[in-house]
C-alpha cells in the first residue's frame, strides 16, 4: 500500500523546506513516512544548531526516526497545543478550482490515525510531497483502521456504499497488518471520489471505524519538493 515513485532529491526538498517552518519553542508535530523523515533529519540538524523544539511522533517508525536525530519528543497529554505538524500524503487533490482542493489520502503506511490527531490539533498542518502524490481528484484506496472484531463487518458496510475493500496483508508476516494501535486496515477503493468530506463523514459513522485516510479542511500547506525546487500550495 506504500506509495513510490516521487523521487528522493524532491522529498528531501520538500522536507528542508518544511522544517524551516519551526521556531524556537515550537512544540511539532512529526508526521509518519520517507517524505518527513526528511523533515524530521533536518529538525535534528537545525536542534544541533540550536533550535529549540519538543517533537511528538505520530509513530513508531515516526519515534525511532525522531530518536535517531535527536529531536527531543513529548506527547499530546503534556503540551498546551501544538504548533506546527509535517507530514505526508500518500495523494494530495490539487485541482485548485474544487471544493476538496488540499484534501489527502494518507496511511499508506497505516499511521493515519495518529496523524489525524496530531494534524488536527496543530495551529499549521504542513504537508510534504513530491509531484507523484499530486491528482486533480482523490482516487486511490482509502485506508480505514478497524478494531479487529469489526473487519468483516466494516467491509460489508463499505460494500454497501459502493467501495471495494481490501483486508491490508502483511509482507513479512502470515496475515494481516497490525497497526500501532493492534487494528486492522481495510484499503477501500471507491474509484474517483469527487466529494471526499462526504466520503469522510461517511466512513466515520460505520460502527467499528477507528479513523479513516481521508483528510478534508486539514493541510494549510503543501510543500511539493521537484527535481529544481520547491512548490508551495495554500489553502
Ligand atoms: O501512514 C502513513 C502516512 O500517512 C504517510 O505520511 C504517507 O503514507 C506518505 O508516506 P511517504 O512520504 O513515504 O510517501
Amino acid at each position: 500500500m506504500k506509495t513510490t515513485g516521487g523521487s528522493d532529491a524532491a522529498k528531501r526538498r520538500a522536507g528542508e523546506r518544511a522544517a524551516e517552518r519551526a521556531e524556537d519553542g515550537f512544540v511539532v508535530g512529526l508526521g509518519t513516512g520517507s517524505t518527513t523523515a526528511y523533515a524530521i533529519d533536518a529538525l535534528g540538524r537545525a536542534i544541533d544548531d540550536g533550535l529549540e523544539i519538543r517533537g511528538i511522533p505520530t509513530s513508531f517508525q515516526s519515534r525511532q526516526t525522531a530518536l535517531e536525530a535527536s529531536v527531543p519528543l513529548t506527547t499530546l497529554e503534556e503540551v498546551d497545543g501544538v504548533d506546527l505538524a509535517i507530514d505526508g500524503a500518500d495523494q494530495v487533490a490539487d485541482d485548485s478550482t474544487a471544493d476538496a482542493y488540499g484534501a489527502l489520502i494518507k496511511g499508506g503506511g497505516g499511521a493515519h490515525t495518529r496523524e489525524k490527531l496530531v494534524d488536527a490539533a496543530a495551529d499549521e498542518f504542513v504537508v510534504v510531497a513530491d509531484p507523484s502524490k499530486l491528482a486533480p481528484t482523490l482516487e486511490r484506496s482509502v485506508p480505514v483502521e478497524v478494531i479487529p472484531d469489526a473487519y468483516s463487518v466494516v467491509s460489508e458496510r463499505v460494500r454497501e456504499l459502493g467501495g471495494d475493500p481490501t483486508l491490508r496483508a502483511a509482507e513479512c508476516k502470515d496475515g494481516p497488518v497490525v497497526t500501532d494501535n493492534g487494528n486492522l486496515l481495510l484499503d477501500c477503493a471507491f474509484g474517483s471520489i469527487d466529494d471526499p468530506e462526504g466520503v469522510a463523514s461517511t466512513l466515520a459513522r460505520v460502527p467499528g471505524v477507528l479513523e479513516h485516510g481521508l483528510f478534508v479542511d486539514l493541510a494549510d500547506i503543501t510543500y511539493v519538493g521537484t527535481d529544481d525546487g520547491v512548490e508551495t500550495r495554500e489553502y
